[in-house]
């Protein structure tokens, strides 16, 4: 039997055990009976010595110039893709996306390190002309101090890299926590930095509980500032805390994206694009593609299409590389998807095919769920409203365009929203009325490029955005300078 490794949380240079030695374990979605690893429980103690840590680094740190913390990235990007094979492999094994996916992934994790890095050496501020004929004003930026930075399963690598890579580069320190799901995949992007030399304290990872560590960075008088993605209700609270005591946060939740199929159409590609938004990672995305709106004209020859492109997909085990789509990441996601497909029937929607366990015994021990479309789904089902996480479309049928984007638009959320057309005046009208904070016309809706800025509008974000240059605007505070001689 394959020995299971003990993972240990990373403070002030060092591997660390938690303090308490209380351990768990990490368990691949697709076979409940595998052990990835054995993970910290860490405590708030050992979240109290990578904050201190963190602190302790802070001013060799912010004294670097850009190009000289930009260095540390670069060679932490080349470590990284060095090791990008077994990255990705431990990524599918923890949390069950296709090895295509999760090394995808991790090259999308290189270049955002590489990106940050180059922002190094790019403008920090503006000079502004002053009143005064005698003065020089302008702007430079300070970074904000430690940041905690919250990640959730479903990116592993990429979404942790495009909060710390940003903080580290404008030259805040970071205390990590990861979701637990994947806390080995965020050992190994720690053993980057590791190996990359990164001065001691400048990046520290706890491996812990959500409440414990995650509420408890939240809530750190040491820490300036909080970046957090995951669920709209862990979120709100996270905001909170940060709030009540003056640290600045950025928060970036859930989604119930449209992709809105008009008349004029090219119905094979927006289906693939359906399949491609809905069903890649099986669902686990904040911009995954949950409702589909089709104009009524096309409504039948679309939805045949999409239900056979959809029936011909392969579920699996995501290391195998004849599977399109892996399991569900955890119990509690599977369940939870079970659940919505359950409640979309009481409701009266009709469920085309898919939303079942597969019958395969080679399955039976994996969180699997074959993709599901509903169809008859009215805007108030709970299936229409609330983020599902899971391989489940919701066709909806309106009668024109104006229709088709209300519907869009009757949701908490504003993340993402496509459209595809050929009409122009018809691309022009969902840019100018969708409220989204990514809107794409002709592209599914998933697919966030890492130079261009990322977050929702709505209940999908604190309204800050992540990602591209947009970063700079949350991991640094403007200084305002004025000088007379
Ligand atoms: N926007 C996104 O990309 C994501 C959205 N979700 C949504 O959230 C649902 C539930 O997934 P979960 O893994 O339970 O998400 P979650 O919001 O509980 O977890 C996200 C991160 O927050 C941490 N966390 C949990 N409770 C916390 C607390 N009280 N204070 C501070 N941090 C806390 C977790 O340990 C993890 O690191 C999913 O079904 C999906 O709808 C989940 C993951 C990512
Ligand atoms: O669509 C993507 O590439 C990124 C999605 C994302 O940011 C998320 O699920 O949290």
């Amino acid at each position: 039997m394959e020995s299971i490794n003990n993972y240990s949380n990373y403070i002030g240079g060092a591997w660390l055990p938690p303090q308490r030695g209380q351990m768990t374990i990490s368990v691949n979605p697709a076979n409940r009976n595998e052990v990835v690893g054995n993970i910290p429980l860490s405590t708030r103690d050992d979240l109290d010595k990578a904050v201190t840590a963190a602190n302790d680094a802070r001013a060799a740190w912010r004294k670097l110039s850009g190009a000289g913390r930009g260095a540390f990235l670069y060679k932490a990007a080349d470590i990284l893709e060095r090791r990008l094979d077994e990255v990705g492999r431990t990524m599918t094994r923890e949390m069950g996306k296709t090895l295509a996916e999760a090394k995808g992934e991790t090259a999308r994790g290189v270049a955002i390190l590489r990106y940050y890095a180059g922002e190094g050496m790019r403008k920090i501020g503006d000079v502004i002309p002053a009143s005064d004929a005698d003065a020089f004003m302008f702007t430079t930026r300070v970074p904000l101090g430690v940041v905690g930075a919250i990640t959730p399963w479903n990116f592993p690598v990429a979404i942790p890299l495009w909060k710390i890579a940003p903080a580290l580069i404008y030259g805040n320190t970071v205390v990590w926590k990861p979701a637990s799901e994947t806390a080995v995949t965020s050992v190994l992007v720690m053993e980057c930095f590791h190996e990359a030399g990164l001065p001691e304290g400048v990046l520290n990872l706890v491996i812990g509980g959500g409440k414990e560590i995650g509420q408890g960075l939240a809530e750190h008088p040491g820490v300036q500032g909080i970046t957090f993605t995951g669920s709209n209700a862990v979120g709100k609270s996270v905001g909170q805390a940060a709030f009540a005591r003056g640290a600045k946060y950025q928060l970036e939740m859930g989604g119930k994206n449209p992709i809105i199929v008009a008349a004029d159409a090219d119905l094979d590609l927006a289906a693939d694009a359906a399949i491609s938004g809905g069903f890649k990672s099986t669902g686990q995305k904040c911009t995954a593609t949950s409702r589909v709106i089709v104009v009524k004209d096309v409504y039948e020859a679309f939805r045949d299409k999409l239900v056979e492109k959809t029936a011909s997909i392969r579920v699996g085990n995501g290391l195998s590389e004849t599977t399109w789509l892996g399991p569900c990441a955890n119990e509690k996601q599977y369940e939870t998807v079970l659940g919505y497909i359950r409640s979309g029937k009481e409701e009266g929607a009709k469920l085309l095919l898919g939303g079942t366990p597969p019958e395969e015994e080679e399955l039976r021990d994996g969180f699997y769920i074959t993709p599901a479309i509903f169809e008859d789904v009215d805007s108030r089902m709970a299936i229409a409203q609330e983020e599902i996480f899971g391989p489940v479309l919701s066709l909806m049928k309106a009668a024109d365009l104006p229709e088709a984007i209300r519907l869009a638009n009757d949701v908490q959320f504003g993340l993402s929203a496509s459209l595809y057309t050929k009409d122009i005046a018809s691309a022009l009208a969902f840019v100018q009325e969708m409220d989204a904070g990514l809107v794409r016309i002709n592209a599914e809706t998933a697919g966030v490029e890492l130079q261009a800025p990322f977050g929702g509008m709505k209940d999908s974000s604190s309204h800050s955005r992540e990602q591209g240059q947009a970063a700079i605007e949350f991991f640094t505070s403007i200084k305002t300078v004025f000088m007379k001689p």
